[in-house]
């Protein structure tokens, strides 16, 4: 029987309709070709413009297409000089997150032999590993509330059990999986700052207590400072790692950077009952407007929600078409030939995103 799937489409801010529009367009095609599924998608406005214009930045009939969606694609939000009273940005997505309990942010970061890399990696070493950064609280959660007199300003880092236990759970059932199809040797690793803060002592009990429910998977430490090192100079090393709001925020920048660059990397923010589906980078306001985006990260953004519904409704067509879409973009940014200016070409985004649906047909 053909499942039908309704995706709720926060095209965002910024670059965010143009990277959108075309991922949109290869989903509707790739789902066209399929008798296992159709999707329907919903726009869901939102945003800094969005909220320039009327006042709300995440308004409650959007929220209402997020919860009753089968999955969320967004791309991204806020813009510099679009802030809320007290001075912050406009950060709907963080909201997001918050309101749907998205306590994990799941960003691969990995370099296949050849790809062009600021790494200097040894001949035949590729990078394959997982950042699961927890997207709801950490030191995002005074995010807009934080104290402020004349003469300090004050956030809150808040870990909690409830929180902790399911990312825990979420990193270890990940490993398993990543271990089952031979694609890692099975280990993950919790990155905090343990050896200062009481609070990562409190989340390394916590990661301690769910790696000894799992004897089958490797289970390590490390600090935040030396891992931004390590991703460097030995990535290969990680397998799956997790860690607070802000330091992921940070270490999947690096990762990016190491893959060549914000519009290749993909992410998903995941929860027990939603999931929406987004690139690591932002609304780029300095390229937007010119058809000059990289549409990659939001494509391999989408894949990683076909995957997630496939795994999810037990639909194998969804998940092959996930790994189709992931390897007709590795096929392109392998060949060289039409790149956006990101990565060194002259290529629009339409062109970036319509070689993509060569690739596949
Ligand atoms: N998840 C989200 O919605 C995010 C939103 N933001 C917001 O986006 C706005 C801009 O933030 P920035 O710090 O400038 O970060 P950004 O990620 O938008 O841009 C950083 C740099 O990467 C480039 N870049 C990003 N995505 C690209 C793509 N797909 N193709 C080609 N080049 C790309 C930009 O041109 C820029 O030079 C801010 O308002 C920020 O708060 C930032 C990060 C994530
Ligand atoms: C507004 C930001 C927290 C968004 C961001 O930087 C991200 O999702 O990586
Ligand atoms: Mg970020």
């Amino acid at each position: 029987m053909k499942h039908t799937f309704d995706i709720a489409v926060f095209e965002g801010d910024g670059i965010g309709p143009e990277i959108t529009q075309p991922t949109v367009e290869i989903l509707q095609k790739l789902a066209g070709q399929s008798d296992a599924y159709e999707l329907t998608f919903k726009d869901a406005p939102a945003g800094a413009a969005h909220y320039a214009k009327t006042g709300a930045s995440l308004p409650e009939a959007s929220m209402d297409i997020a919860r009753q969606s089968d999955a969320i694609l967004l791309s991204a939000m806020g813009l510099p000089n679009v802030r809320y009273d007290d001075g912050t940005e406009i950060s709907p997505q963080i909201d997001l997150r918050k309101a749907l309990v998205l306590f994990a942010g799941v960003r691969p970061v990995t370099i296949k032999a050849g790809q062009t890399t600021p790494l200097n990696l040894p001949a035949g070493r590729e990078v394959d590993f997982v950042l699961i950064r927890e997207s709801t609280e950490g030191l995002f959660h005074t995010q807009g509330r934080g104290e402020v007199t004349k003469d300090e300003a004050r956030e809150t880092l808040l870990i909690t059990r409830d929180i902790s236990e399911k990312l825990f759970k979420f990193a270890f059932d990940l490993a398993k999986t990543r271990k089952s199809t031979g694609r890692s040797p099975g280990k993950v690793t919790c990155v905090d700052k343990a050896n200062v803060f009481r609070a990562f002592a409190f989340f390394r009990e916590m990661f301690d207590a769910e790696a000894a429910k799992h004897p089958d998977i490797a289970a390590d430490h490390a600090y935040v400072d030396a891992t931004a090192l390590w991703m460097v100079q030995k990535p290969w090393d990680f397998d799956v790692m997790v860690t607070e709001n802000m330091f992921g925020d940070i270490l999947s920048d690096l990762g990016a950077g190491l893959m060549g660059g914000l519009g290749l990397a993909p992410s998903a923010d995941i929860g027990l009952d939603h999931a929406v589906f987004q690139p690591c980078h932002g609304s780029a306001p300095d390229i937007a407007g010119q058809n000059a985006a990289n549409p990659m990260a939001m494509i391999l953004s989408a894949a990683m929600m076909l995957d997630w519904l496939g795994l999810r409704y037990d639909n194998p067509v969804m998940v092959a078409d996930g790994v189709r879409l992931r390897e007709a973009v590795e096929t392109v940014v392998a060949k060289g030939a039409i790149l956006t200016r990101d990565l060194g070409g002259t290529a629009s985004t339409t062109q970036a995103a319509d070689a993509v649906w060569g690739a596949l047909a």
